[in-house]
Order: structure tokens, then sequence, then C-alpha cells
């Protein structure tokens, strides 16, 4: 009985050995389960926070550049004041009122549009700090007390989603159609013929003149094809359309500096002047500038210093709030330089990247126009220099254009141009007058009245898309 007593002992104290290994095993492959379950959760790190310095490349197109820090503005000697509202000058009246955006919760930006601010708590002006905050996606601990309920967000209306800003000019092509087929067809339809007549070259200046690339362009371009067409065979089509878009690109400088010099400097917003004429397209420009900015992960406020027209405000402030921008205006008829100088003060304040202004651009007088202009600038530059002032110009209105354009160019430092209704012109061709007369870039095309009918201006894919 003893012997069988011991036996049973030995195998049930055998079972218990083996019973505690798979307790131990199975413990352990548990908890390596759970490691390894939380592991995807960790980083944290938005894009938006990494992407805060540096020059970069929007993918496709628009392309960004910090303003030269050559002409730092004067830091600003005059304490801050503690109270609500700062006058920037004596002889000015302004009242600016501070439209907050609607959260930023970034639109549904297509691609790798960075949602730089999760969510902010009411209060409204707090600066915005870019600690990694617990996204609401983070598995909360079982154990932690559950949290109050986040506060409902204010009724935010739908921002909208913003077309990708890669290939614009490549998309918007087709608009450029009415160029194509009086500048592009025409020419080639002359010169894919070989050796050409006196009477064919002149049909080749006048296509040119009627396009409106100007007298001194189409000289040069005519020579030019001249003197190519007698050092190299053109026999077809195809030889005529390289030897045109070689001449043509080559016309318009592509070594020429397009960049928007939109990008944030260390310690305040990169700010843009917009001027033009009015009626030109200056208020849609913005708001078109403002949503590629925008779907790149910029923080953008618009200052709408254009208070002739009380209805720019309003648009100006509609454009904003559909991709969540800032929007700082002032009372009808308010002096543009105090709305001006104080969009630019709110935007270092909240620690946006960058500020554009819409101004008004009533061409009464040069005088007149000097003084208002002028003295934005003037005032603005107390707080922040003016990186970047793009001079918004219709297409469609040719050579009336180009007197604007001089005027402007008189009265302030234009870094810039903006084209816009190229898709209702057959006159394409006032690209390369106006780059020819003011010797500024043309940086950017508008091709439409949709929100993302802006395209950055590139000359092969121009000469591309007007040879078809
Ligand atoms: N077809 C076309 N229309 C455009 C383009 N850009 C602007 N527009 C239209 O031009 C008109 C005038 O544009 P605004 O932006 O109001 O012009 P503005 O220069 O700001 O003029 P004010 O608002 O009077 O100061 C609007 O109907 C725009 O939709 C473009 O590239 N193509």
């Amino acid at each position: 009985m003893g012997g069988v007593t011991t036996g049973a002992w030995i195998a049930i104290a055998a079972a218990l050995a083996v019973l505690l290994v798979v307790l131990v095993v199975g413990s352990l492959l548990y908890r390596r389960r759970r490691i390894s379950l939380k592991a995807p959760d960790t980083p944290q790190v938005t894009t938006a926070e990494k992407d805060r310095s540096g020059s970069y490349r929007a993918d496709g197109g628009f392309n960004f550049s910090q303003g030269s820090t050559a002409t730092a503005p004067p830091r600003e000697v005059v304490p801050e004041p503690v109270l609500p509202e700062p006058v920037p000058e004596p002889t000015i009246t302004p009242e600016p009122e501070v439209v907050a955006p609607p959260e930023p919760e970034k639109a549904p930006a297509p691609e790798k549009a960075p949602e730089k601010e999760p969510q902010k708590p009411t209060a409204p002006p707090e600066p915005v700090t870019y600690e990694p905050v617990v996204s609401p996606e983070v598995e909360p601990e079982p154990e932690v007390a559950p949290t109050p309920e986040p506060e409902p967000a204010p009724a935010a209306p739908a921002l909208d989603v913003i077309a990708p800003t890669e290939g614009r000019l490549d998309r918007l092509r087709g608009r450029l159609s009415r160029s194509q087929s009086a500048v592009g067809k025409s020419l080639l339809g002359l010169l894919g013929g070989g050796d050409l007549d006196e009477d064919s070259w002149e049909e080749v200046e006048d296509t040119l003149l009627i396009a409106d690339l100007g007298s001194a362009t189409t000289t040069k371009i005519v020579t030019s094809l001249r003197e190519q067409m007698a050092s190299r065979s053109v026999r077809t089509e195809a030889d005529a359309r390289a030897l045109l878009r070689e001449v043509l690109v080559s016309e318009l400088r592509p070594e020429l500096d397009r960049s928007i010099r939109a990008l944030p400097h260390d310690d305040h917003p990169a700010v843009l002047l917009v001027v033009g004429v009015n009626g030109t397209g200056k208020t849609t420009t913005t708001g078109k500038l403002a949503r590629v900015l925008v779907a790149d992960g910029r923080r953008v406020l618009l200052g709408a210093a254009d208070t002739f027209r009380a209805a720019a405000a309003d648009q100006l402030q509609t454009w904003a709030e559909r991709v969540g921008a800032e929007v700082v205006r002032g009372k009808e008829a308010a002096d543009p330089a105090a709305v001006a100088f104080d969009a630019v003060a709110k935007g270092i304040d909240n620690g946006v990247d960058v500020v554009l202004i819409d101004t008004a651009g009533r061409l009464h007088t040069k005088t007149g126009l000097m003084d208002e202009l002028g003295k934005v600038k003037r005032v603005i530059e107390k707080k922040a220099s003016v990186d970047d002032v793009l001079l918004v110009l219709d297409a469609t209105i040719g050579q009336n254009g180009l007197a604007q354009a001089r005027v402007f160019a008189e009265v302030v430092d234009i870094t810039g141009v903006v084209l816009t209704k190229l898709d209702g012109t057959a006159k394409g061709g006032i690209v390369f007058q106006v780059q020819h007369e003011l010797g500024v870039p043309v940086k950017l095309v508008g091709l439409g009245e949709g929100a993302d009918d802006l395209a950055p201006f590139e000359p092969g894919a121009f000469v591309d898309a007007l040879l078809g």
C-alpha cells in the first residue's frame, strides 16, 4: 500500500509540475501578444509639426520659398500693450474685427494634408501649441477613470475638400484651348510645311501679335525661328513642334524664380500682398492661394484690406471659412493700412505660417494709389517684412492690363504676377509680354472660376498646352 501511495504521489507531483510549466508558458505568451498589439499605437508626431522649417516643394508644381531675411523687419520696440485693441498709428481709425476661424481641423485634404491642430478648446485667443497631445485614437487605459465628455465642438461649417495641388497646370491645360487654336495650331500649320516664303513669315508674325505677345517679343521669336529653320532641317510637324517649343520656352525665361515666398520665418509669418485693379480677380486669387497653402499644411490668415467694397471682405471671409483659415477684416471704409497691420499682428500672435493681404485697387489717380498702397506696405513693415507682392492682372484685357501693370510697378515693388482668366481668352501670349515689360516672373495663372482653378506657371507645361 505504502509503495502504491508513493507512486501515486510521484505521479501527482509530476502532473503538478507539468501544469505549472504550462501555466508559466501560457502567461508569457499572453503577455507577449498584448505588447505586440499595443506597439503600433505609439508614434504620434504629425508631419505638419516636422514640416515647420526649411524650404519645401509642394508635390507637383506649387513651389514655396522663404522671403529674403536680408529685409527682415525692424523688430518693434514698443512694448506690447495689454490693451485689447492696439492702434497702429494715430492717424488711423481701424476697429478691425477678428473673425475666428471655424476651428481649423483641416479639410479632409487630399494626399498629405496634415492635422496641425487636433482639437482646440473653445476659449478663443490662446496661441496654438504644438505639443504632441494624445489623440482621440489612442486606446484608453482600462484603469483610467473615464474622462468627461469632450465638449461638443461649435457647429463648424463643413470644410471644403481641396483639389490636389499637384499637376494642376496639366489638369487644367484644356482651359487654354482658345489660345491653343489661335497660337499653337496656326503656328504649327505654318512652320510644319518646311521652307517658308516671306508671306508665310509675315503670317507667323501676325499670329504672334494677335495673340498679344507684343512687338518686341514677336520680333525676337521670329528672328530666332528664322535662324533655326535655316540651320536645321524642319520637314515635319514634329520637327516644327520641337523647334517652336524650344524657342517659346526659352523666351519665357524658365530660369526665373517663380516660387511663392510663403514659408514662415523663425519668429513671424510670411506676409504676402495681393495688389491689382478691382475686378481682375484679386480676392478670388487670394482665396484660391489660401486653399493651396492650407492643402499643404500651412496655417493661413487672410487680411481683408480691400475696405472700399464691403462685399470684398464678405467674399474673402467666405473663402477663409471654407478651408478653416482665419480672417481679419475692418469696418466698411476702415483704413486699409490699419486692417493690414492688424492682420499681420494677429498672424504673429496666433503663430500662423502665412498672412495674405487682399488690397483695394482703385485706380483713380496714381497718387491716390501710391498713397494707399505705400501706406499699407509701410504700416505692415512696422510688424514684419513683406515677402511677396503679387500683382493680379486680367489676361482678357490685353494692353489695358499692361498699362495698369506699369502703374502698379511704379508704385510698389512687384515680385510676381498672377495672370487670371487665361481660360477666357485666345490671347495667352500676354504671358510673354507681361514678363518682358515688367521683368517680373508670372508665378501663377487663373484658369477658371472654380475654387481650385489656380495653377503654378511653368513655362514648359504652358507651351505644351499652347501647342496642344
Ligand atoms: N474665368 C475666370 N474668372 C475668374 C478668374 N479669376 C477670377 N475670376 C472671376 O472674376 C470676377 C472678379 O473677381 P474678384 O476676385 O471679385 O475680383 P477683385 O479683383 O477682387 O475685385 P473686387 O472684389 O471688386 O475688389 C469673379 O467673378 C471671379 O470669379 C479666372 O481665372 N478665370
